[in-house]
């Protein structure tokens, strides 16, 4: 079986399940060679009470220890962790996809150096179908997302119009746009929208809702797509993390998805 050389960049709520998965050995056909970290100090001490031995690197050095790098940072630093790898032809499996709409220029230097981008499922669910759909014609896609207030805290989006969640006492829509604008105004809590819209009918067309929602515990994110193969109705209520804005579930997503880099046999599209 080939061996995928894997980096980590960001150890936060996903990077440090991903990379406790990895180097336990428990990916057959992956290996954690290197990790970055914004806190090294931090990172060392998770690293050595983990008992991973794995050294910590710039972002501009991934391209020297590793075929893929699974981005798990914030999304303002996309750039530091996608150019060197992307210019050097190799892969990046983006969580913080929404920060790739405003940089087309990403995708243009995977194409030119033969790398590639991959958008991983994450927290949400169907793309499978909402790809194969895509093959033929997508008419809409449509999606409502609630969150518990906590779980959206600090979006630009809240702080531009000075709305505070901890006064959020009942189900509120806070935002209805496009998933291009839902990328811009809540960063860190809608990627899965972006992804959703990569693999339809694009940013502009694909639209959401959001909700703050007191009276549920779970990230819940529902799907409505109307196509000239198949209509999708699909709901996922995700369990969060430590860190409240992100569901469990989307660590165990890039688990699956590297499991099938270089699986004998691989199931789903
Ligand atoms: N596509 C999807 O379905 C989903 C995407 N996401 C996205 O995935 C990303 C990661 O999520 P999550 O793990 O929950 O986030 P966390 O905030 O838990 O972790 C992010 C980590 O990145 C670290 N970091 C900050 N700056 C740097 C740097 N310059 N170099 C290396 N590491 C750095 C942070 O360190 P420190 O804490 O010390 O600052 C932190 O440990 C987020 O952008 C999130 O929005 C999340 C859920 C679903
Ligand atoms: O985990 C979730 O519910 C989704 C999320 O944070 C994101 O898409 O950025």
């Amino acid at each position: 079986m080939t061996t995928t050389r894997i980096a980590i960049a960001g150890l936060g709520a996903i990077g440090r399940t991903l990379a406790a998965r990895i180097a336990r050995g428990t990916i057959p056909g992956t290996v954690l060679t290197a990790v970055a970290a914004r806190d090294e100090a931090k990172a060392k001490a998770w690293l050595a009470a983990e008992g991973i031995d794995v050294p910590i690197v710039a972002l501009a050095d991934f391209p020297a220890h590793a075929d893929l790098a699974v981005e798990c940072a914030p999304a303002a630093i996309i750039e530091e962790i996608c150019t060197p790898m992307l210019t050097a032809g190799k892969k990046v499996m983006v969580l913080s996809c929404g920060a790739l709409l405003p940089r087309p220029h990403l995708m243009e230097l995977a194409k030119t150096h033969g790398g590639q981008i991959i958008v991983p499922t994450g927290a949400l669910l169907g793309l499978d179908a909402v790809t194969a759909a895509a093959e033929g014609t997508i008419h809409s896609v449509r999606m409502i997302t609630r969150k518990p207030p906590k779980g959206l805290v600090g979006a630009p989006y809240l702080v531009e119009k000075g709305l505070d969640m901890d006064a959020v006492k009942e189900p509120t829509l806070i935002f209805s746009g496009t998933a291009r604008e839902a990328a811009k105004g809540f960063p860190a809590n809608v990627n899965v929208a972006v992804a959703l819209s990569l693999a339809g009918i694009g940013p502009d067309r694909t639209t959401i809702d959001i909700w703050a929602d007191p009276t549920v515990t779970r990230n819940c994110h529902a799907i409505e797509v109307d196509s000239d193969s198949a209509k999708l109705s699909l709901a996922i209520e995700n369990i969060p993390s430590e860190n409240p804005k992100t569901g469990r579930i989307t660590a165990l997503s890039v688990i699956a998805a590297l499991r099938k880099l270089n699986a004998p046999v691989r199931v789903g599209t």
